[in-house]
Formats: structure tokens, sequence, C-alpha cells
């Protein structure tokens, strides 16, 4: 039996999640979970899957669920870092699916790994900001961090069985996001409602603004350099319009391998819990035939600047990738919030980059205090002007 730890239960990767449990009653049991500060949905899940432990953001938050709760089956309920942390290492869980939004997801997952706990991965802003850390960490533990998102999850089943030495490179697939047939000039007006309108995967917003810019693509280079101890010579990226090919690995004797289905995150959800076997899962089964054509263009560094940004910063290691995540955390935030225009999110991660003076081999403390320095810096300079 899986005993799961859900950290970011009431959002898109946390509610697919809670669809796979449902779909394997006698395999899978959610024993903690973990939300921000949607506790409307949280009580609801609360009620029908009984944790023994609920965390959310704040105290406010606890306060209205155990409102919420009143009258049921009352868990433990705590909040803040230190209560997603208690819940990643909760002692009835052997496995924790880490999918909260932002560098928040941090402190958790290396709470889960000095715990021991198998990780499921999708929180893709953990091994941004601090993949040295958090891989020098399951190191040392033994602890097995598996693959969620797509892409990654993609590469990992066509690395099964293969020789990492055999590797010559992996190519990992991107939609182009919500503007992929917009011009930057025609980006100068676009709206929050067009960006948030991603063509093949239904996301929260922070990572469908992410696809949008192409940064999530950087994000998922960054991932994917730690998440399978490659040089960023040997990732490379494919403009993919219908999300079918999840991601692909090239083999020295130039077999490729690609791992295709219909765009639906329960698939490398499942897979992560059920690794190294497969269950079955109610999802739409691939029709080629229907699909006809799937189509590939070479990805353009100019057109999608905060790529290549995201290949910079991840070469140039220490500090600076975790500064590209934070300063995008704030200028997402700012542009969801109306504050400024999609054109700025470029900017103020670009200045915020320029400005780091970053720091080589980090400790935690120290990816801690550039992710605090790069928020500081792109919120000020949103409110000074760009
Ligand atoms: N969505 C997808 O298909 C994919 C997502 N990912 C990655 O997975 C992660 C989650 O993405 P997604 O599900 O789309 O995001 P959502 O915005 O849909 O959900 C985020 C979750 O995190 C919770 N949360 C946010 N801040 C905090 C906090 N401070 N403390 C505790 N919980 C918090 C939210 O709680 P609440 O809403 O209650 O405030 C929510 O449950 C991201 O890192 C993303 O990049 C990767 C691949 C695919
Ligand atoms: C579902 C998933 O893994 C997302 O990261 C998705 O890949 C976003 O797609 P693009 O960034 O390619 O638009
Ligand atoms: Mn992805």
């Amino acid at each position: 039996m899986k005993q799961i730890a859900l950290l970011g239960s009431t959002g898109s990767v946390g509610t697919s999640t809670l669809d796979v449990v449902e779909q394997h009653p006698g395999e899978f049991s959610v024993v903690a979970m973990a939300a921000g500060t949607n506790v409307d949905l949280l009580a609801r899940q609360v009620k029908k899957f009984q944790p023994e432990l609920v965390s959310v953001a704040h105290a406010e938050a606890a306060a209205a669920l155990a409102e919420r709760l009143g009258g049921s089956a009352m868990p433990e309920i705590v909040y803040g870092v230190e209560g997603l942390e208690q819940v990643a290492r909760h002692e009835s869980a052997n496995f924790v699916m880490t999918a909260v939004v932002g560098s928040v997801g941090v402190s958790p997952t290396l709470a889960a790994i000095e715990a021991g706990k198998t990780i499921g991965l999708a929180n893709k802003e953990t091994l941004v900001s601090a993949g040295p850390v958090v891989m020098k960490a399951a190191k040392e533990k033994g602890v097995t961090i598996i693959p969620v998102d797509s892409e990654h999850s993609a590469v990992f089943q066509c690395l099964q069985g293969e020789r990492r030495e055999d590797v010559s490179r992996i190519i990992l697939t991107a939609s182009g996001g919500s503007f992929r047939h917009v011009s930057r000039q025609e980006l100068e007006n676009v709206t929050v409602a067009e960006a948030l309108a991603h063509p093949n995967w239904s996301m929260g917003a922070k990572i469908t603004i992410d696809s949008a810019t192409m940064m999530n693509k950087g994000f998922e280079v960054i991932e994917a350099h730690w998440l399978f101890d490659l040089p960023y010579e040997q990732i490379d990226t494919i403009l993919h319009y219908e999300s079918i090919i999840h991601s692909m690995v090239e083999y020295k004797d130039r077999a490729v391998m690609a791992q295709l289905g219909t765009p639906d995150m329960r698939v490398p959800i499942q897979y992560a819990l059920s690794y190294p076997e497969r269950m079955n899962l109610d999802s739409e089964p691939l029709d080629l035939v229907k699909l006809g054509t799937l189509h590939f263009a070479a990805m353009d560094f100019e057109r999608y600047p905060l790529l290549q940004l995201a290949y910079d910063c991840g070469k140039a290691g220490g500090t600076h990738p975790a500064v590209l995540n934070a300063a995008n955390e704030v200028a997402v935030d700012l542009f969801l919030k109306g504050a400024i225009r999609f054109l700025e999110i470029e900017t103020i991660v670009r200045k915020t980059c320029e400005a780091h003076q970053g720091v080589n081999h980090p400790t935690l403390e120290e990816i801690f205090a550039a992710d605090r320095w790069a928020r500081s810096f792109a919120s000020d300079l949103y409110t000074v002007g760009l």
C-alpha cells in the first residue's frame, strides 16, 4: 500500500493525484495533505480522504479549515512552512507527492528526503532553486526521486533498462504555449486571460504563464540536468505543437526512444506512484490515426529569450538558477495581478539575473538568501519603475 503525503492537494497536480488515488482504493491512500488557502476545497478533500494530518498556509486558514470540518472526524491541523515539512515527514507516509507551486517546495522536499520517503516530484522550482543541495541530500540518504513533470517522466520511462553512458542527448518537447502563433511585437498588448489559455494542458496559473514565456521549458532544462545528471550540452528542446510526444532520449547509436500519449497529467502521476509497475488508468487512449499528423519546429531562442537565460543561469550554476526562479515568481505574480505587461516579465527576470553576484557551491542558507534577495530586487524594480 502506498501511503501518500500530498503537498498541494488543492492544485491542478494535487487534484489529479487524488483522482488517481480514487481509481485505486486498495493500492493508494492519502495519510497527510497540505494546501495553501483554498480551505473550501481542502475541507471537502479531508472529508473524503480522511488524512491524519493537514497543513495550510497560515493560522487563519487553519482556523477556517477547523470551522468547516467542525463535527466531522478532525485531523491534526498545522500551518506554514513548518506545517508543510511536518506533512512531508509524516510517519505513516511512505511516498511524498510534492505538487505545491514555487520555491516554497524546497524545505518540505528536503524534510521528506531527511525522513527517507520516496518522492514524486512535480514541483520543478525545487530543483531549479536548490538542485545541488537536494540531489546531494537524496544521494546521501539513498532516496528515490521519481519525476512527475510530463517531459521528465517521459525521459525517465525512455531510460528504463538503458545505460546512462549510452545516452547522447535528451530532447524536451515544448508546446510553444498560449502565444506560439503571436509575434513578439503583438505580445506587447496581450491580456492575462489570453496568456492563461494553454493550447494543450489544463494547469495552474503560474505554470501556464511560464509556458507562454518559455520559462517553463527553461526550468525543465535545469530540472533535467539535476534529475538525469546530464550536462546542458546534452539537453535539447524542440517545438512540438500537439504535446503528444512528451519527450525523447537519443542514444549513441542514433536510436531515439520517445514516450507518447494524450496530454493527461494523471499518466505521469500514476507512473510515479506505481513505478516500477504499471496500473490501469481511466484516461483517453492515444489515437494516432485520428490525429493524422504531428508538427515540429526548431526552438527559437530570440523569440523566447527566457529559455536562453535559463540555459545561461543553469550553466553558471551556484545561486544563479535560484535567482532566476525567484525573480520569475515575483514577475509572474505581478502579471497575474494585472500590475505589469506580459513582456515586462522578461524585463524583471533579466534585470534581476544581471544584477546578481552569484555564489558558487552554495549552502542551503545561501540559496535561500539569494532567493530572498531576488524577490526584493525584482519587487523594487517594479516599484521604482522598469
Ligand atoms: N499543472 C500541471 O499540469 C503541472 C505542474 N507542474 C508543477 O507542479 C507544481 C504545481 O503546479 P499546479 O498544480 O499547476 O499549481 P496550482 O497553482 O494549480 O496548485 C498549487 C498548489 O500549491 C498550493 N500552495 C501554494 N502556495 C502554498 C504555500 N505557501 N503553502 C502551501 N501550499 C501552497 C496551492 O494551495 P491553494 O490553492 O489552496 O492556495 C495548491 O494546492 C508546480 O511546480 C508546477 O510547475 C509540473 C508539470 C505539470
Ligand atoms: C504538463 C507539463 O508537464 C507542463 O510542464 C507542460 O509541459 C507545459 O507545456 P509547455 O511548457 O511545453 O507548453
Ligand atoms: Mn512539463
